[in-house]
């Protein structure tokens, strides 16, 4: 029987990007051993920068934080790294706090920041 890979869904905001990028850059072997998601165009970013091997989702706006979302609300994703900008008004606000419900309401592991995101290593099992 072959297992199932832990999924990891990584995203970031604009400002953002360029750390999350450098934080996967330095975290990428521990990253390829799961199954990677991410919005599109953090996604973009992390497969050409950080050599990951992922699987890109809608832009946030346009509905790639919705999708990461119900994966949380369908038991497919448990584990969130979203380096949020607490500084910048988005559009799509909604989405980012609906993404953020789920995932605190469904015990997500969630790290916002390179902190955080460095202490979710080495991931365990529920
Ligand atoms: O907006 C985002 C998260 O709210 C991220 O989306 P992108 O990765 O497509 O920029």
């Amino acid at each position: 029987m072959t297992e199932t890979k832990e999924a990891i869904a990584l995203v970031a905001h604009d400002q953002r990007k360029d750390d999350l990028v450098a934080w996967a850059k330095l975290h990428a072997d521990q990253l390829s051993q799961y199954d990677l998601y991410a919005t599109g165009t953090t996604g973009g970013r992390l497969a050409k920068e950080a050599g990951l091997d992922l699987t890109a989702l809608k832009s946030g706006p346009l509905g790639g934080d919705a999708q990461i979302g119900a994966m949380i609300a369908e038991g497919r994703l448990n584990n969130l790294i979203f380096f949020i900008d607490p500084l910048t008004a988005m559009p799509h606000d909604v989405d980012v706090k609906s993404l953020l419900r789920l995932a605190i309401l469904y015990e997500t592991k969630l790290a916002v920041n390179e902190a955080s995101a460095s202490a979710m290593f080495p991931l365990q099992d529920d």
